[in-house]
């Protein structure tokens, strides 16, 4: 089930956890080929019908800046048609560009060359976006660029200046990428103009130079052929002449190909997505190989990629990754998230121009994936993620920082044990503005429409109840039952025999992986033997809370938990149930009684079974057992933020049951 909030762009959406995720996408046109295909489209010479052109913020306002420079954009069935021309009509414009480096810094260039009167501006995030390194490549070769605030950022102004190629024109590379590409698409301009070479050399190191390739291979498209000297040099003929090719067929977007991608390794698959495949342009397809690295199976065809993976609701771990994502800083974001379901620390190295995109995406990343309750370490170029264990998610509010990617990438925390709020969603409007209609969809599949089986929890400290109320409100609805405290106290039984005491975590773990156990109308059976009466012994229900407050036992039995969810519907008795177990249950029942009149009911229920028991020790086995499920830190007993408290202490079973069967008939059919 999924919430949003009211307005146009929506405040927040909340995800609930989802198990699965099967079905085909078809992604949207690559922002960075739209973008760079609509400039060249603008700069050649006849007319290029646009197909698949991503229709989202970015291009949006690439398309707006250049009918304000005086060209011919069409909509003409299904595509945008440019009339380009080597100089454009207008020759004074006042340019909002959004927070779209992919239209500011080429646009830059291109302005800056053909000279004019120009301003060139975006929104705050945008002027804190470094461009120092673009303007004094094109000061170089004689362009007119001043800066209107703080000197290296926007907004700019740009005048008429004189160009001169006489020598080369040095750039650095370090900080992004395109400023080189801004300078490759605009230097056929001044290599006409001059009537010579253009010689660019880059100045230092480069990074993400797979979107290189990509400026290259379009350059190459629309008639300009670039002479390449490894990526030190870049040699552009005086006689290049940008030529429409015709039609132009924009492929779907590889970055946003991240998200489908670890969607099928965390949620089974398969999904298959269209847009992308072995012959994609874009270096963010390697992002594929990232997640076969990490256990997921991917089939690559020409146009499209189909993955496939062992889902984490069914037990399935990522493995762990230290990589270099330098070449693929957008697609990366995707697999710090997937870091939450490794098997171990997954450090992400060499991205240090997150902390110039959209948002600095290093310290978002570091904050977001903490509130969700993850250990993480960044510094200036890297971030590492631990993985979280179930017991261990926090429900989380996602700050968003007005980032496409933070709400795309962060829609794979729903995985998770707890709901997760994404705050303005809308933001994906940049690149994906049906990113999440195409996500729930996927989700959707696999329940065939149907929402999944109805839970009621019962959760509440030991003898309040919740073992006998959840009996009798399942009689009494048909549906299923889980008493889960009886898996740890199986556990516990399991350990007791191996001559454990409890303090080993990995012994304790690796029992409860490997219980085999089959639950009876009247009987628990533990390889093959009816162990019902041993484990309500009083030293099993207390080593039972020992072993409970161990994460990997608790880890190593959610699974198993959660697969007693079956139509008609189930209801689950133990302490995380609301909180951790089944966190979207419609409804959440916190059962609570004296601690003394719990101690009596104990006393009682023991000597009807013929146990020996003693008041006071119960009592106080009872304080200390409440005292270790409260206190813990993994998955304590807590009532769940929407859990309906229920005190027994002075009620009859059936009242309690009455009062149950009630709350569900007001809320949970609605
Ligand atoms: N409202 C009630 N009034 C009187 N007795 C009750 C009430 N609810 C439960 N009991 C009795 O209290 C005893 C303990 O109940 P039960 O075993 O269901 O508790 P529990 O919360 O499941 O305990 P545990 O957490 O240890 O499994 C039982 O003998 C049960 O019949
Ligand atoms: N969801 C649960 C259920 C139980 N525990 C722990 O197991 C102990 C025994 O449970 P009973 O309900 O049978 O008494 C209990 O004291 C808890 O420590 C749990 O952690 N989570």
């Amino acid at each position: 089930m999924t919430t949003t909030g009211a307005d146009a762009r929506e405040p927040f959406l909340r995800l609930a956890p989802a198990a699965h995720a099967r079905g085909a996408v078809t992604l949207p046109g690559s922002k960075s080929i739209s973008n760079r295909a609509l400039l060249l489209a603008a700069l050649a010479e006849g007319t290029t019908g646009l197909e698949g052109l991503l229709d989202s913020d970015d291009t949006r306002v690439m398309r707006a800046a250049l009918r304000a420079l005086g060209l011919d954009l069409r909509q003409d069935e299904g595509r945008v048609c440019l009339e380009g021309a080597a100089d454009w009509p207008q020759k004074r414009a006042d340019l909002f560009l959004g927070n779209a480096g992919t239209a500011f810094r080429p646009l830059t260039a291109a302005l800056a060359m053909m000279g004019g009167d120009y301003r060139l501006s975006g929104v705050p995030r945008m002027h804190e976006r470094p461009i120092g390194d673009l303007v004094d490549a094109l000061r170089s070769l004689g362009c007119e660029i001043a800066y209107e605030g703080r000197e290296g950022y926007p907004p700019l102004r740009i005048g008429r200046g004189r160009l001169d190629v006489s020598r080369p024109v040095r750039v650095r590379g370090a900080v992004s990428s395109q400023f080189l590409t801004a300078l490759l698409m605009a230097a056929p301009i001044a290599a006409r103009r001059a009537g010579r070479d253009v010689v660019i050399e880059l100045d230092g190191p480069l990074i993400s130079k797979p979107y290189i390739l990509i400026t290259l291979n379009l350059v190459e498209r629309f008639g300009v052929c670039v002479r390449r000297e490894g990526w030190q040099r870049f040699i552009i003929p005086a006689e290049a002449r940008y030529r429409a090719p015709g039609r132009y067929r924009i492929e779907g977007d590889a970055s946003s190909a991240s998200y489908f991608l670890g969607l099928g390794a965390i949620a089974g698959g398969p999904v298959r997505i269209e847009g992308v495949g072995g012959d994609s342009i874009q270096g963010d397809v390697a992002f594929a190989e990232v997640v076969e690295a990490m256990g997921a199976r991917v089939e690559r065809e020409a146009d499209a990629l189909v993955v496939s993976g062992r889902a984490v609701a069914d037990g399935g771990r990522l493995r762990a990754f230290d990589r270099d994502f330098n070449l693929i800083p957008d697609a990366a974001m995707t697999a710090a998230v997937l870091a939450l379901y490794a098997d171990g620390p997954c450090r992400l190295r060499n991205i240090a121009s997150w902390r110039v995109k959209e948002t600095d995406r290093i310290a978002a990343m570091h904050a977001e994936l903490a509130r969700l309750g993850a250990r993480v370490e960044s510094d200036a170029d890297s971030l590492t993620v631990h993985p979280l264990p179930a017991g261990d998610w926090r429900a989380a509010e996602i700050r968003t920082y007005d980032d496409h990617r933070m709400a795309m990438c962060f829609s794979l925390a729903a995985f998770g044990p707890v709901p997760v709020t994404i705050l303005d969603p809308g933001c994906v409007s940049k690149t994906y503005p049906g990113y999440f209609k195409d996500f729930h969809r996927l989700l959707g599949v696999e329940r065939g429409g149907a929402a999944p089986a109805p839970v009621i929890t019962i959760d509440g400290p030991t003898a309040s109840g919740k073992g006998t109320i959840a009996q009798k409100v399942a009689q009494a609805l048909g549906w299923h039952v889980l008493d889960s405290g009886a898996l740890y106290r199986l556990t516990a039984l399991a350990v007791l025999r191996e001559g454990g005491d409890g303090a080993d975590e990995a012994q304790a773990a690796r029992l409860a992986r490997s219980l085999d156990i089959r639950f009876e109308p009247d009987a628990i059976l533990m390889g093959g033997e009816d162990v019902s009466a041993l484990i309500r012994q009083e030293e099993v229900g207390n080593l039972a809370s020992r072993v409970a407050a161990w994460p990997a036992v608790r880890e190593a039995l959610l699974a198993c938990q959660r697969a007693f969810r079956q139509a008609p519907g189930l209801v689950g008795d133990g302490r995380d149930m609301g909180t951790v177990v089944f966190p979207d249950a419609p409804l959440k029942i916190f059962l609570d009684a004296d601690v003394e009149v719990r101690a009596q009911r104990r006393y009682k229920q023991l000597k009807d079974k013929g146990f020996s028991a003693n008041l006071d020790d119960l009592l106080q086995d009872l304080r200390a057992r409440d005292a270790r499920d409260r206190g813990r830190a993994h998955a304590p007993l807590v009532a769940a933020a929407d859990a309906v408290t229920v005190d027994s202490s002075h009620q009859g079973i059936d009242d309690v049951v009455r009062q149950v069967l009630d709350l569900w008939s007001a809320r949970g059919p609605a």
